[in-house]
C-alpha cells in the first residue's frame, strides 16, 4: 500500500486523493499485514457494520452482486437475527441511495467523488447512510465509520473521513435534502439527486407512465424504488398450502407473506413448494395458464426459463391441468438451477439449454402456450437490486430490445396455430415493452393481442389499478406493492 504525505485534512483543504488502486485495499474484517507500528491497535467494528462494507466494497471493486453476496457474508461471520437485519439494511439503504448521499458526501468534502479514494469513499457512503437515514445515533454513526477508515485506510485518510462525516452531521436530513435540491441543474437532475436515480432511468420511467395517463405518478414510483420490498412467497398450486399465520397475497390467488419468520426455512421444510416469488412473477405465470381452460395433453414451453421460479409455478399449473411443459434456459449454470427449481414438482419436465432465438426454426408451431419471460434490464426491479440502477445504461436497452424482438420472433414460430404467447419483462421501459410487441403485432398477421388486463382482473382476490391500453399489463412498485411487470397476452389465429 503506498504511503501518504502527511498534509491538511480537513475536507474543505484537501485530504488524501483516490491515488491507490483498488486492488491493493485490504480486508476489513481481516488484519491488515504490515500496519505501521505509530498506528492505533486495530479498531473494533461492529459485525453488521463490517459486512455491510465488505458487500458495498465488493459492489463497487468487483461488480459484486449485493442480493447473492449478503446472505453468504451474514453466514460466514455468524450475524445474529438482529444484526443480520442491520446488515441488510445498511448494505441495500447504502447502495440505492448512493446518488444521493455522492451529492451530499462531495458538498461536505468540497470536491466532488471522484477526486475521493474508492475505499474511503464506501466508508464515507455507508457513514452518510446511517447519519442522514437511520436512527443510529450520530456519534455510533461517525465512531463507527471513522474506525472503519482507519481500516482500509492511511491516517490522513482517516482524519479526511472523520471531517467529512462531522461536516454531515452538522445538518439535519432536511438541511442536506434542500441543499442538495438547491444544487441541481434542472427538474431531472433535481428528482435524480433527491431519488437516486441515473437521469435517463427517470425519463424511461417518465415516458411508461405518461403512455397509461398518469405521468404524476413519477415521485410515488421513484420513492417505492427506494423502499425495501417485503417477502412474497407463492404455494405451488395443488402442491402446498400457505402455512398458518400467513397472509394471502392482495392480487395474486396463490401468494402470501410469511408471519415474519425466516422464509427460507419455510422453502427449505417444504422442499421448494413453497417458494419466495414476487406477486407480479406470479400473476404474469398465472395470465398464460388460466387465461383460458387447460385442454389435457397441451405442450407449453418456458423459453426464458433461468433460474426457473416460473417454470416451477408453470409445471405446477401444468401437473394440475394435465400439460406437458419444457423449459429452455441459454446459460448452462442458470438451467441446472432451473432443474432445481422443478425438482419440487413431481412432474417430468426436460431442461433444453438452446438458443431461445433459434427455437421457432427447430421446433416449428410445437407448443401451445409459451411464456417468454425475456432476457431485459430489470428497471422494474430496483427495490431488490439495489446496485442495479448504478450498473445499467441506455445502450443496454438498445442492445436487450434487438434480442428481445429475436426472441419474440422465435416464440411465435413455435407456437401452434391457436397457441398463446405471453410475453413478459421485469422491466417498464417502452423499448423493452410496448414497442417490442407491437413490432411483433406488426410483422406477424397471424397474431393478435388478447386482452391481458381482464385476464388479470378476472384472476386477481382484489380488483387491480390498470391504466392505459387494456391490451396489455403494467404493474408498478408504488401501485402494487409488486415489481414493475409488463404481461402482454398474444394469440396466434387457429388456421
Ligand atoms: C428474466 S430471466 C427469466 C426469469 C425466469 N422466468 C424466472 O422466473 O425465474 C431471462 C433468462 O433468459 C436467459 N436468456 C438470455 N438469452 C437467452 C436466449 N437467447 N435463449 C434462452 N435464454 C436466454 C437468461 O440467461 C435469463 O436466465
Amino acid at each position: 500500500m503506498s504511503e501518504r504525505r502527511p498534509h491538511d485534512n480537513s475536507p474543505r483543504n484537501g485530504g488524501p486523493r483516490g491515488d491507490r488502486s483498488r486492488g491493493d485495499r485490504p480486508r476489513t474484517d481481516r488484519p491488515r499485514e504490515g500496519r505501521r507500528d505509530d498506528r492505533p491497535a486495530e479498531p473494533l467494528v461492529q459485525p453488521a457494520r463490517r459486512v455491510a462494507l465488505d458487500v458495498i466494497a465488493a459492489v463497487s471493486d468487483s461488480d459484486a452482486y449485493a442480493n447473492l453476496l449478503l446472505p453468504t457474508r451474514i453466514a460466514r461471520a455468524r450475524l445474529s437475527p438482529a444484526d443480520a437485519a442491520l446488515a441488510t439494511e445498511l448494505t441495500y439503504g447504502t447502495l440505492r441511495m448512493q446518488g444521493y448521499y455522492d451529492r451530499v458526501i462531495a458538498d461536505a468534502a468540497g470536491r466532488p467523488v471522484d477526486r475521493i479514494d474508492p475505499p474511503i469513499l464506501d466508508v464515507l457512503r455507508l457513514g452518510a447512510h446511517q447519519l442522514l437515514s437511520t436512527r443510529i445515533p450520530s456519534h455510533a454513526a461517525v465512531n463507527e465509520s471513522v474506525a472503519q477508515a482507519r481500516l482500509v485506510g492511511s491516517r490522513s485518510a482517516t482524519g479526511f473521513a472523520n471531517g467529512v462525516l462531522r461536516e454531515i452531521g452538522r445538518h439535519t436530513p432536511e438541511e442536506w435534502r434542500e441543499r442538495v435540491a438547491a444544487g441541481a441543474r434542472n427538474e431531472d437532475d433535481r428528482l435524480a439527486a433527491l431519488t437516486s436515480h441515473p437521469t435517463w432511468v427517470i425519463r424511461a420511467f417518465r415516458r411508461s407512465l405518461a403512455a397509461e395517463g398518469r405521468g404524476d405518478e413519477l415521485e410515488a414510483l421513484l420513492d417505492a424504488d427506494n423502499a425495501a420490498p417485503r417477502v412474497n412467497l407463492v404455494a405451488l398450486p395443488g402442491l402446498a398450502e400457505p402455512p398458518a399465520g400467513a397472509r394471502p397475497d392482495r392480487f395474486s390467488p396463490v401468494g402470501f407473506t410469511g408471519d415474519g419468520g425466516d422464509p427460507l426455512g419455510l422453502v427449505e421444510s417444504s422442499k421448494g413448494r413453497l417458494r419466495v416469488q414476487d406477486e407480479g412473477s406470479q400473476l404474469a405465470a398465472l395470465a398464460l395458464t388460466r387465461a383460458r381452460p387447460v385442454r389435457s395433453g397441451e405442450r407449453w414451453l418456458d423459453l426464458c426459463a433461468g433460474p426457473g421460479g416460473k417454470a416451477a409455478l408453470l409445471a405446477a399449473e401444468a401437473l394440475a391441468g394435465g400439460a406437458e411443459l419444457v423449459a429452455n434456459e441459454l446459460v448452462p449454470a442458470r438451467a441446472e438451477l432451473v432443474r432445481k427449481a422443478l425438482a419440487a414438482v413431481p412432474l417430468d419436465v426436460p431442461v433444453w439449454e438452446e438458443d431461445g432465438t433459434a427455437i421457432g426454426d427447430e421446433h416449428p408451431e410445437a407448443f401451445d402456450r409459451i411464456l417468454l419471460d425475456a432476457p431485459c434490464t430489470g428497471l422494474g426491479a430496483l427495490r431488490r437490486r439495489p446496485e442495479a440502477r448504478w450498473r445499467k445504461e441506455p445502450k443496454d436497452v438498445a442492445e436487450l430490445s434487438a434480442l428481445q424482438n429475436r426472441l419474440i420472433d422465435s416464440a411465435i414460430d413455435a407456437l401452434a396455430p391457436g397457441g398463446l404467447l405471453a410475453y413478459v419483462t421485469c422491466s417498464p421501459h417502452i423499448a423493452e415493452t410496448r414497442s417490442v410487441v407491437a413490432g411483433a403485432l406488426d410483422r406477424h398477421p397471424e397474431l393478435e393481442a388478447v386482452g391481458t388486463a381482464a385476464v388479470v382482473q378476472g384472476l386477481a382476490q382484489e380488483p387491480l389499478d390498470l391504466a392505459g391500453d387494456p391490451e396489455v399489463v403494467q404493474l408498478w412498485p408504488h401501485r402494487q406493492l409488486t415489481d414493475a411487470m409488463f404481461i402482454a397476452l398474444l394469440a396466434k389465429r387457429a388456421q
